[in-house]
């Protein structure tokens, strides 16, 4: 058995913040699930998502391509197509698919629509149920989800927003039936048992909508944070967005630890490689009080900052009798490398023109033959345009992208940001200059804006 293609399964939370499990430090929410993971497995410490929202983030690690080169460099909302994923854009499905596997993708995908190249069926994958539209993804009680290229009506009955995306508008349900996130884990139990009755491997992208916001909920009624019930938190003394919030993140564990537990159930935990991490840091935007739950733990900023709270984020690896049980990596990963892994573990030939490094070594317990990477970069456009890099024990931003003044941090002794070295440092400031300057393609949907972003 050692000798097959491992499955792996990829795990995205959605706005889950580096501080939001109890394994990285969370205090009020209850994670034991992923808690145990972690100690069943490898967690990550210096583990970064492709960029400070989702859609770009998931472009990188679809493509093994950092922000300065992935197509998908933000999130649209009105011309979809320059949020799609092209024929020449080759996914780590597509790859893995020529090694043998069937390939799985469940949960939101936000790369593409039915009637473009980044329909996930024209991207590598074998079957899809999900949302591919991200604004139709806010809404947990959606009208219909998409299974392949057919819509799946459910019960659910939505009361619409006034904005419109691309023809559709969002909004919040007042017939609350088919919670969405129930169905994709349903769909992902479903997946591999299928799969496991077969002699091929399998690859499940499920990419979890929890917890990210319905912002049109939080719009028309000042409350996002969609969930069945709250819970063990359903007699706390907080706000219904309080226990709505911790409530996701609490559902969403037990339902990872149910996939782990099916794993061995079916005795393909040793021949399964699980990841879980987040798209970017923790959100603000259901109406809850981030106070409570300090969901970036030390870091600075959340969700669309540059800082260390909108992109480092969980990693944990899993898989029983390679990962070894109960370790911690500081080594310095990304998204993109999630290419160079995968098709490592399957005996693929990834594409060229990547920027991705395999973290396999790291997960098999063989240092050694780790390589590192110079730096990792990351670009942004929204609320004004800005670069980040990640070396040694640096990070620098520079806001606005190319004009902006660089800042300078010791991220090892000061993982807050909060103390700017860069005057002390200008041969550092001028290395880290070079490497933004130097990674950034042009990319003509994407403006560079001169106004710098509030801090
Ligand atoms: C923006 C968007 C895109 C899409 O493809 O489908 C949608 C469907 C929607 O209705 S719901 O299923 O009732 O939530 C709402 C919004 C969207």
């Amino acid at each position: 058995a050692g000798a097959e293609k491992p499955n792996m399964i990829f795990i995205l939370a959605d706005d889950l913040g580096y501080g939001d499990l109890g394994c990285y430090g969370q205090k009020v929410i209850q994670t034991p699930r992923l808690d145990q993971m972690a100690a069943e497995g490898m967690r990550f410490t210096q583990f970064y998502a492709g960029n400070t929202v989702c859609a770009p983030s998931r472009s990188v690690l679809m493509t093994g391509q950092h922000m300065g080169h992935t197509f998908v460099r933000g999130n649209a909302n009105t011309d979809m197509s320059i949020q799609a994923l092209r024929d020449e854009d080759v996914t780590v499905a597509e790859v893995l698919k020529t090694a043998g596997y069937t390939n799985g993708l469940v949960g939101k995908w936000g790369l593409g629509e039915v009637d473009n190249e980044g329909f996930p069926l024209q991207q590598g994958f074998d079957s899809f149920f999900g949302y591919l539209n991200q604004v139709h993804a806010h809404n947990y009680y959606p009208e219909f989800l998409w299974s392949g290229d057919q819509k799946l009506k459910l019960r659910n009955k939505v009361k619409r927003n006034d904005k419109s995306y691309g023809g559709f508008t969002g909004g919040y349900a007042t017939k609350r039936i088919d919670y969405s996130h129930d169905l994709f884990v349903e769909q992902a139990a479903d997946f591999i048992n299928q799969q496991q009755a077969t002699d091929d491997p399998f690859f499940l992208y499920l990419a979890l909508t929890i917890p990210h916001a319905n912002n049109e909920a939080t719009r028309m009624m000042g409350n996002g944070a969609e969930v069945p019930d709250y819970g063990i938190y359903a007699d706390r003394d907080w706000s219904d967005q309080d226990k709505g919030q911790a409530a996701m993140i609490t559902r969403m564990d037990g339902d990872v630890g149910r996939i782990l537990d099916q794993l061995r159930k079916l005795k393909i935990a040793e021949n399964t490689l699980v990841f879980f991490s987040s798209d970017n840091g923790p959100h603000d935007e259901a109406g809850h009080n981030l106070d409570r739950f300090d969901p970036n733990g030390p870091l600075q900023g959340i969700k669309r900052a540059l800082y260390e709270g909108g992109i480092r984020v969980p990693g944990i690896a899993w898989w029983p009798g390679t990962v070894p049980a109960g370790s911690t990596t500081d080594h310095i990963a990304y998204f993109g490398d999630w290419m160079a892994t995968a098709t490592e573990l399957a005996g693929a030939t990834p594409p060229g023109d990547l920027d991705s490094i395999s973290f396999a070594p790291t997960l098999m317990a063989q240092p050694d033959r780790q390589k590192r990477h110079e730096f990792l970069y990351w670009e942004f456009y929204e609320q004004g345009s800005r670069q980040a890099v990640r070396f040694d024990q640096f990070k620098a931003i520079r806001q606005p992208m190319f004009t902006g003044e660089v800042e300078l941090y010791d991220v090892d002794q000061d993982i807050s940001e909060s103390n700017n070295i860069a005057a002390d440092h200008p041969e550092i400031v001028a290395k880290a200059t070079k490497m933004m300057d130097d990674s950034h393609q042009p990319n003509p949907n994407w403006e560079i804006r001169g106004r710098a972003p509030k801090r």
